[in-house]
């Protein structure tokens, strides 16, 4: 199991994680979410050991993680970390790179397994391209490969799926949350993107004011979010009398008490979103179709 106990770390004496405290178990999904500079690949770094803790403690199972002042060598053979540089060898191809840490006493198990980790991140087509010919998704698919490669118990991914294309994403989370949960590998997510969390995390953990504001399942915080920041990660939502709801708990109606005229229509799949101006605020109803702006409707809530 991780244990973080009462955490604290700051740069350069400005605190930026404040006495933070969670556990994972193996083989469980957590989603780290925040806004941009509330602490998520800091915390990331400090799990794996890059700095070292002014006050707190890291523990993965019995084995405490420290940082630089106590290890030469920075990080564990049981975790891996996949930062947002990616750190590959251009100059070789993909399954080089990804075999590169593999024993080369047992060429037949490290082709295999290469082969294995190759398909878990859909890179079949480009097994013998040299790196630096790869696109930044390509990339960032090696360097989850390679992490995986000796198996790690705990990974790491600060924004794993940030460089993917739309096309490829989902296919892509799904087979390397599957291929975690099949080999019991615990995994530390830290994103901006809902997807990555919704359908995959066991547990999300909500960064702000350098604290965990929130620490539930994605489907607990989805239903019942509490704070407008933790509503903003999901979807679009209004504040109305001090209570959240999400654009498609709105609806537009014949006739209501509430009242708002149309400032614009966005098309977004599957319904409409419609900005409407209520109360000199704007308040956001999901609606079948376009409604030209200016026009004049009434919203009510969902049941
Ligand atoms: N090496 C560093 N030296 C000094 N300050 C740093 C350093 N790295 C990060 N910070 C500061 O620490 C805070 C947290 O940064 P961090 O990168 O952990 O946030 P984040 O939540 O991962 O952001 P993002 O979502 O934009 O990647 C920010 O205010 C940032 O400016």
């Amino acid at each position: 199991m991780l244990q973080v106990k009462n955490i604290h770390f700051g740069y350069d004496k400005i605190l930026v994680l404040e006495d933070l405290s969670f556990s994972l178990n193996p083989g469980r999904n957590l989603a780290i979410i925040g806004e941009s500079g509330s602490g998520k690949s800091t915390l990331l770094k400090l799990l794996y050991g890059e700095y070292d803790l002014p006050q707190g403690e890291i523990f993965w199972k019995e084995q405490q993680i420290l940082g630089p002042k106590y290890n030469l060598v920075i990080g564990y053979d049981f975790m891996k970390y996949v930062t947002q540089e990616f750190d590959l060898m251009p100059f070789i191809t993909v399954e080089e790179n990804i075999g590169k840490y593999l024993s080369r006493f047992y060429p037949e198990e490290k082709q295999q397994r290469t082969h294995e980790l190759i398909k878990v991140v859909e890179l079949e087509a480009f097994a013998k391209t040299k790196v630096k010919n790869l696109s930044g998704g390509q990339k960032q698919r090696v360097a989850l490969a390679r992490a995986l490669a000796k198996q790690p118990e705990i990974l790491l991914l600060d924004e794993p799926f940030s460089h993917i294309d739309n096309f490829k994403k989902q296919s892509l989370r799904r087979s390397v949350f599957k291929y975690l949960k099949e080999k019991n590998i615990a995994c530390i997510v830290a994103t901006h993107d809902k997807n990555d969390v919704l359908g995959f995390a066991d547990k999300m953990l909500v960064l702000h004011h350098k604290t965990i504001i929130a620490q539930d399942t994605p489907q607990n915080l989805y239903n019942n979010p509490k704070l407008p920041l933790i509503a903003s990660f999901f979807d679009e939502f209004n504040s109305i009398d001090g209570e959240i709801y999400y654009a498609h708990q709105l609806k537009i109606v014949e006739e209501s008490d509430l009242k708002g005229v149309v400032k614009s229509s966005y098309f977004n799949g599957e319904s409409w979103l419609l900005e409407v101006e209520h109360d000199s605020k704007s308040v956001f109803v999901e609606h079948h179709s376009e409604i030209v702006p200016k026009s004049c409707v009434y919203f009510s809530f969902n049941n």
